[in-house]
């Protein structure tokens, strides 16, 4: 089977792995991705606009508590006045709760809007993945497509939590409690925004520690997805198992897995220092204020419950400078995580429709390649000027040497990779003017690996025609040859088959993939024969199986057995991408050329009784 790798390019356009590079990323926060950023918050925006609307009513409703107490030091105790006492401590209750309140509102109403842009998000990236061409899947790593639609995108919705939130709850804040410091006492005002640079510069410093890390971790949990998924996969696990790399898979994971605890555990040890230093700082300025109120209690200038009133104010008005200090760091997290979402977004899917609504005419479905010219990467080309017809209703098959192109020829033709130049046929009809899914509904693929999902036989069978009656999966598989081992299983139909369909033999999960194709009941038949030697019986019921399937089809077979090229009405035989000998097995024995050679060598030895 061909190596799956890309064309030349894919990687350069970002088919790849796309990480954050070497710790100095520059997030594109451009007017452009701002605004293609706001467009997911469009469809939300009257709850956006209720949870700004909350945030300003709490802003200023935090602002009364500190002013109630000011005239509880200042009016009600000096004045023994209960009943005033009674009011401003019910006053401020009454604004923490409503405060409290109000919280409890834009928490849901944060939910509501993130949870629902990821929803959004994760159904977009869902149908665009399904659209991205095979080499796309080929290339990229394996825990990569899971990291992107889960952890990425689930990310997002703290983007809106706490960026978003923070930075509009945060802005009022500030603007209030500042306007209401100058008001209250512009020198303490002054005095106490002094000390503000002395935790902006750890704030920042550490704010930029914390992303480098934050984006080290990010990498080592996608190379822990992928090695999870490679090696704890069906096939994964056999590779494993089977070259005896337990011990070298364990220790790679181990390292992962070690690195990224370290990585985490710094991280939150970083958290940990800047509290520290944070919570220094802004002590300080109460100090000051006391200091300095003091000073001008003593000339008469301010009252008691004016200072205290005060300080309480200035933590107010602390937090959020902190907070706001970040932002740039927390703005730049949130861009970037964008950015590896948008990234795949831009990702054009190569094979499209070319806007034509034509369908295949189902009467007359011969095949014709027309100096077909193809290539993985540029510069080796893997098909070379390729010409040939496959008769409707006939059989055709590839035979030639490894890595001769076979196998890319059965790709062309259900566009799972599109040609570089010439053209490919159906009917007389170039097969980019049918829309894909007529095209494809059209052509039945049975491959060598015959993939089964996990879940019944029946589930899998249904797969191809999901209104299918019992009484057509029966006929199908019995003309598969199936049928009397499916209900042999104890389960019978319900049989489980497995992750890819391991509980099954190779033979029962071919002809189930036969039984499948039958099922669909396509015009054109493509087939990788199985190279994998089955006994005696078992191969019987296979060929018993193709000819079922094969007969009355236009089919293009990668012929590996003699029976099945003695069936064909013609055989191509190619060499490195193109096709050298073309004919029936006597008219290429007489020629005495490559197939010849190949007949002797590997499929003389193959010759089915
Ligand atoms: N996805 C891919 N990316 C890059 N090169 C590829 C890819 N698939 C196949 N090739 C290369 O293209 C050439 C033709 O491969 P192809 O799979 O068509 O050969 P084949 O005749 O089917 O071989 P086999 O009988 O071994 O399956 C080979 O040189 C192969 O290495």
């Amino acid at each position: 089977m061909a190596r799956m790798m890309g064309p030349s390019g894919m990687s350069g356009n970002g088919y790849g792995r796309m990480l954050f590079d070497d710790g100095s990323p520059k997030p594109n926060m451009s007017k452009k991705m701002l605004i293609r950023i706001g467009k997911y918050f469009l469809p939300y925006w009257k709850q956006t606009v209720l949870v700004m609307f909350i945030l300003l009513l709490t802003s200023v409703l935090g602002l009364l508590p500190p002013l109630f107490i000011q005239h509880i030091v200042d009016r009600a105790l000096p004045n023994k006045d209960m009943q005033l006492l009674v009011i401003l401590v019910l006053a401020s209750l009454g604004t923490t709760v409503t405060s409290g309140l109000l919280g409890v509102l834009q928490n849901y109403l944060n939910s509501f809007i993130s949870q629902n842009i990821v929803y959004d998000m994760k159904n977009q990236m869902y149908l665009h993945l399904q659209k991205m061409p095979l080499q796309f899947f080929s290339n990229v790593k394996q825990g990569e497509v899971i990291t992107r639609m889960t952890s990425d995108i689930s990310g997002i919705q703290g983007v809106f939590n706490t960026n978003v939130v923070n930075f509009v709850s945060n802005l009022f804040v500030l603007v209030t409690t500042s306007v209401t410091l100058i008001i209250l006492n512009w020198k303490l005002a002054i005095l106490g925004m002094v000390v503000v640079p002395l935790f902006i510069v750890p704030t920042r410093k550490m704010g930029n520690i914390r992303w480098k890390l934050a984006k080290q971790t990010q990498e080592k949990m996608s190379e822990q997805n992928h090695i999870i998924q490679e090696t704890l996969s069906v096939s994964g696990y056999l590779l494993m198992k089977l070259f005896t790399r337990d011990t070298k898979e364990y220790s790679s994971f181990q390292t992962v897995n070690a690195e990224s605890t370290r990585l985490q555990i710094r991280e939150s040890m970083a958290g940990r220092w800047f509290m520290m230093l944070l919570t220094t700082f802004t002590s300080i300025g109460p100090m000051l204020i006391y200091l300095f109120g003091g000073y001008l209690f003593i000339q008469g200038e301010i009252t008691v419950g004016g200072i205290i009133g005060f300080v309480a104010l200035l933590n107010r008005f602390y937090s959020p400078v902190g907070q706001m200090t970040n932002l740039y760091v927390n703005i730049k997290r949130s861009v970037a995580l964008f950015e590896r979402i948008f990234e795949y977004f831009d990702m054009k899917p190569r094979i499209t429709d070319a806007g034509s609504t034509l369908s295949i005419d189902t009467t007359k479905p011969d095949i014709e390649f027309r100096d077909v010219c193809f290539s993985y990467q540029e510069d080796t080309p893997a098909l070379r000027e390729v010409s040939f017809t496959a008769a409707s209703g006939t059989m055709t098959a590839l035979v030639g040497p490894s890595g001769a192109g076979k196998t890319t020829i059965t790709n062309l033709i259900p566009r799972l990779y599109d040609l570089n130049s010439g053209s490919i046929r159906i009917g007389g009809t170039d097969i980019r003017d049918f829309t894909l899914e007529s095209l494809r509904s059209h052509i039945g693929l049975v491959t060598q690996d015959s993939y089964l999902f996990n879940g019944t036989i029946k589930e899998n069978l249904l797969y191809a025609k999901s209104d299918a009656s019992d009484q057509e999966i029966i006929d199908a598989c019995q003309a598969a040859y199936i049928h009397d081992d499916i209900v042999k299983f104890p389960d019978g139909y319900d049989t489980v088959v497995g992750n890819r369909g391991i509980k099954l033999s190779g033979g029962e999960k071919q002809r189930i993939s036969i039984a499948r194709v039958l099922l669909k009941n396509p015009t054109i038949i493509i087939m990788d024969e199985a190279t994998s030697s089955l006994d005696t019986v078992s191969e019987y019921y296979i060929q018993k199986a193709m000819h079922q399937l094969l007969h009355n089809k236009t089919s293009i077979v990668i012929a590996h057995r003699l029976s099945t090229i003695m069936a064909a009405d013609k055989i191509l035989v190619l060499q490195d991408g193109a096709i050298i000998e073309e004919g029936t097995h006597e008219h290429l024995l007489d020629q005495q050329g490559l197939y010849k050679e190949l007949y002797d060598k590997q499929f003389e030895r193959k010759v089915f009784t």
